[in-house]
Order: C-alpha cells, then structure tokens, then sequence
C-alpha cells in the first residue's frame, strides 16, 4: 500500500479480537522491549526536530506539559493523569484499529484509544494502522487543547449519530481533513495540527513546505462531500482560521447538512472546485509524477 512516503492509512482491518466489551487492554508497559524503546527514540527525536516553526503552538504547549519524552515509550497512566486534570481526557489501549461504535463511544467519554504496540525497526515510515507513536505523539498532546478535547468527544457523540443516518462516510472526511491531516493559520505562517502529519516525517515536510499541495480554507459543506486518499500524501489540505473554529464546528447541527450535501457531486481528491478559498496553489508535481510512474 504504501511506497515509501510516511502517512497512516487506515486501510486494514480492525485488530485480531476484542478482550473485553470495550476493545481496552492493559497497555503492558513494563513488557515493551529495549528495542521498542529504542524505535520510540529514533522516531521521537527525528520529529521533534521537524516541529519548530511547523507545529502549531497548541502542539507544542500540549508536548510540554507532558509526562513524553525521547527515553521510553509513554506510560498510558502518567499521560492520562496530566491529561485527567487538564481537560478530562484518558488514554486507554487498545490493540489496533477497532470497530467505529466501540471508536465512537471511547471518543463521546473522553478515552482516546491508543494502539499499544509500536512499528517494527525496518518500517519507521509505514504504516498500516496507528500506533502508539502515532497515537501518542500525533494525538495526544492537541487533547491537552480545551477546544480540541470538546471538539473529539463531540465528533464521538456525532459519530454514533451518523451511523444511525448511514453518513458516517461523510463525517469521516471531517475528522481526516481536521484531526488527521488539518492545518491552522498563526501569526507566523501555517502550522500542522494533524495527527497524520504531525507523527510522519515525510508528510511534516510535505504539507507544509513542498511546492506541490494545495492549502483550501476549510469549509464543512465542502469537505463533506470529499473523497480522500488514505495510501499516499493529501493533495490539498484544508486551513482553519484557528482551533476555535473546529469548536464552531462541533456545534452545528449536522443532520440536515448531510442530506443536502449528499444531494451534491462529490469531489475527488485533489480536485479544486470554483468557490473554494484557495491559499496556496499547489503544483500538483508529485502526485502527477507518482501517477506516471505507475
Ligand atoms: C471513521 C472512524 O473515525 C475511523 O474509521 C475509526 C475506526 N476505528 C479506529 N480505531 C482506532 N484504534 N483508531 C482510529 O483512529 C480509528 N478510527
Ligand atoms: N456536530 C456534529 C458532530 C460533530 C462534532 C465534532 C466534529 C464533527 C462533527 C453533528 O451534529 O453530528
Ligand atoms: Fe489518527
């Protein structure tokens, strides 16, 4: 699936079995090897080094307050201590990818469910379903951001109730362009506060200062109706004005949205459409050029 570039698809399936009704297992730190703490070194200390001037300031306040450094892969119950406090949040493992209900409600109660298990050595930029790098590095510390840690218990409590309408496609590709793959402005430039970014190398790099995305002002109705790619880098990413504007968001009523957007033509990724607020033109190239290549 993936050729190299570093991103989190979410392609594969849900983990093996639930272990109980909630999918949560123990964390198991004391059983994470030498090695695993090492893969957490290497790929903490390559993105830390990335952030500055990338990551929006949320990002880094919430990394800083936290019980997360280079040493040791995080304790889940330090971090849900310092989190507990802060905006009410925990953080539960779970052994990978689990079902959108058991998903939804861990969201609506304020669990983040984190994978437990960390990428093998040999495939630091790959990725199948999120880890514990990903979940903890990428996630974690924008719940320490009141706004965020509201609006992802809505988007638990919203998820369970697109499911019921049979949306949940639709509101899915508001949580990719926002907590996965979303961009904020700040005084100094554009910053990364998705997760998918913020926990990949090559795609810090990529959406913030490769020539070829596009950066589109978000706008719910137009990112409902957005296919997206989970196997490669994002073509276009979607900007919000600040992370005040995902709380706007949360609160809007989505019911009647979904039905008039599902009345509209989709758009696929990376095409532009006439009223979009278009902030940065991108060149297209690499995906044009991953395209040729076959
Ligand atoms: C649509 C929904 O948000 C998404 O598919 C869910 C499903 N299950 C998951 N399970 C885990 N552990 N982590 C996730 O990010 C998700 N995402
Ligand atoms: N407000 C949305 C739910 C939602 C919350 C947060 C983010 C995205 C969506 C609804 O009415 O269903
Ligand atoms: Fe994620």
């Amino acid at each position: 699936m993936d050729r190299g570039s570093g991103k989190h698809g979410l392609a594969a399936g849900v983990a093996a079995r639930p272990s109980r009704p909630d999918w949560t297992i123990d964390q198991g730190w004391s059983n994470y090897t030498a090695e695993e703490h090492a893969t957490w070194r290497t790929l903490f200390e390559r993105q830390t080094a990335l952030l500055p001037g990338r990551a929006c300031e949320a990002f880094v306040q919430g990394m800083r307050a936290l019980p997360i450094d280079a040493a040791r892969i995080p304790d889940f119950r330090a971090l849900s201590e310092v989190l507990r406090a802060r905006t009410g949040w925990q953080v539960v493992a779970v052994p990978g990818l689990v079902p959108d209900e058991v998903f939804f409600e861990h969201l609506a109660n304020r669990r983040f469910p984190a994978g437990h298990f960390i990428r093998r050595p040999h495939e630091l930029d790959y990725l199948e379903e999120p880890d514990v790098f990903h979940d903890v590095f990428g996630h974690v510390p924008m719940l320490m951001h009141p706004a965020i840690a509201d609006y992802l218990q809505a988007y638990g409590e919203g998820g369970l109730r697109a499911q019921r309408l049979g949306r949940l496609p639709m509101l899915a590709r508001v949580y990719w362009t926002t907590i996965e793959f979303g961009l904020v402005r700040e005084a100094g430039g554009l910053r990364l506060y998705g997760a998918g970014i913020a926990s990949s190398r090559t795609e810090t790099v990529f959406a913030l200062d490769d020539d070829s995305p596009h950066r589109v002002a978000f706008d719910l109705p137009r990112v409902m109706r957005t296919r997206y790619r989970i196997d490669d880098f994002q073509e276009i990413y979607f900007v919000v004005r600040d992370l005040a504007e995902l709380l706007e968001l949360a609160r809007i009523d989505f019911a009647p949205l979904y039905e008039q957007v599902a009345a509209q033509p989709e758009l696929a990724p990376g095409e532009l459409d006439p009223a979009d607020t278009l902030l940065h033109r991108g060149s297209g190239r690499y995906h044009r050029e991953r395209a040729a290549r076959g």
